[in-house]
């Protein structure tokens, strides 16, 4: 049984050296230093459990993040965890909705990254009081309890709370075979580890042959900044590959309309499956628009992972502007709305794909996408979670990879708790990897 009062809420700003060696660069991102806004909650229970949350940023983007965070803070302390998640719906609210916070978001930007983390947090507390991995914890939820924590404000349009318990009923049947599938053979992954902008040829090689040797069949490369080096990039790849494993590419926003749709038809040769993020996240009509002339090419448009909120999928889905949906686990509103996106793309029959490109993020989305399989789309259909070899030995709970698939985790919780030694040595500036770091930069 769900107890305790929340007692304390902390929060830290950990960042990894990770533009030091090219690691997650893109074509807008070339510098980026994985980083997280790292909260713990603790409650006054005597099992001594804490909640642990993460929201990924990029450096200096944690230490605003942070500031969100401890903006919230009132709203969780001193509450019990039974209210919350008994009322989670009005507790996702309450969080959204401050009347002077929701000023600087509504639901987006730093606001909502930081109602993320908080969130996400709860989460992990009420799965590890459950004694279960999160993705069991939905499972084994009845639909009624699931859609009590979606907020529908803004999406009955598309999705009722009715038709979402529908959703949810009707996926009931063939649940226990699918847990099995997940638990025998994981969620099928492909790469994006191989292939980030700011490697050089020779590692982009290394990486793919090493990456080919593992068993991986699905591999993402960036583009969008030099149209030949494009070229060149993605002859190699395609070339290491074969015609026959799936390839696709990530544009991360580098592109005006008119320009992706000629970019893509130059880089069409190489067939990718999708191209990801070609423009603005915000431009709604303008992916629409890239993916009516991209389809006769074979390509689909992809994107998702700085969508703000469920109101942006929702006219996504609407517009018929993306062919595989991304889900993030620290963009939207935690699990929460999460769950409200995941209903919407199953009513759209439209593929779910997470992004995972940042630190933690494989850690939280493997259990959104196997909840997603056993009890929403039950299907692998076009489907695929995204993987990044990145910063893993930092978790408690690591994930773990079988023949390119996402194992279940066992242990209880969201897999988002960080070693101990690890949020020391890189908490920012006063770490020890910072510390070496700022002083041999003069700072
Ligand atoms: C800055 C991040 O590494 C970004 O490039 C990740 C991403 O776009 C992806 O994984 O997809
Ligand atoms: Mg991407």
């Amino acid at each position: 049984m769900v107890h305790g009062r929340v007692s304390r809420l902390s929060v830290h700003d950990v960042r990894f050296p990770t533009s030091l060696g090219g690691h997650g660069s893109d074509a807008m991102h070339t510098d980026p230093d994985y980083s997280a806004a790292y909260v713990v909650l603790e409650t006054d229970a005597e099992d001594g459990l804490k909640g642990y949350g993460i929201t990924f940023t990029l450096g200096r983007g944690t230490e605003v993040v942070v500031c969100a965070v401890n903006a919230l803070a009132p709203h969780v302390l001193n509450k019990a965890l039974g209210d919350i998640v008994g009322d989670f719906r009005g507790f996702y609210r309450q969080l959204t909705s401050d009347g002077q916070l929701r000023w600087i978001g509504p639901e987006k930007g730093v606001v909502h990254l930081a109602t993320a983390a908080v969130l996400n947090a709860v989460w992990d507390l009420w799965a590890k009081q459950e004694g279960k991995p999160l993705w069991k914890l939905l499972v084994d939820m009845d639909p009624r309890t699931l859609v009590s924590c979606i907020d529908f404000r803004y999406i009955t349009d598309v999705l009722t709370e009715e038709e979402a318990c529908e959703i949810l009923r009707q996926s009931q049947v063939g649940k226990k075979e699918r847990e099995e599938q997940m638990l025998a053979h994981g969620y099928p992954a492909y790469t994006t580890s191989c292939a980030w902008l700011g490697y050089p040829d020779a590692t982009l090689k290394e990486l793919c042959s090493e990456a080919l040797k593992d068993g991986w069949t699905r591999f993402k490369v960036k583009v969008g900044a030099d149209l030949q080096d494009d070229i060149r990039r993605c002859r190699l790849i395609r070339n290491m590959i074969g015609p026959e494993k799936t390839l696709m590419m990530d544009a991360n926003q580098r592109w005006d309309v008119p320009e992706a749709v000629e970019w893509m038809t130059k880089l069409a040769e190489f067939k990718p499956l999708w191209i990801e993020e070609p423009t603005s996240p915000d431009d709604i009509l303008g992916h629409a628009a890239i993916s009516k002339a991209l389809a006769p090419l074979g390509i689909g448009v992809a994107t998702g992972e700085q969508c703000h909120n469920r109101v942006i999928f929702k006219q996504l889905l609407q517009a018929k502007a993306l062919k595989f949906l991304q889900i993030d686990s620290c963009r939207l509103g935690s699990v929460n709305e999460n769950l409200s996106v995941l209903l919407m793309a199953k009513k759209f029959e439209i593929p779910v794909c997470p992004h995972a490109g940042g630190v933690g993020l494989c850690e939280l989305v493997q259990h959104l996408i196997m909840f997603d399989f056993i009890s929403v789309s039950a299907s692998l259909q076009d489907r695929m979670c995204e993987y990044v070899d990145h910063l893993h030995e930092h978790f408690k709970y690591p994930v773990l990879i079988r023949e390119a698939s996402y194992m279940p985790p066992k242990d209880a919780g969201y897999s988002t708790e960080m070693k101990e030694d690890s949020v020391k040595r890189h908490r920012y500036p006063d770490g020890e990897v910072w510390k070496k770091l700022l002083t041999a930069q003069g700072n």
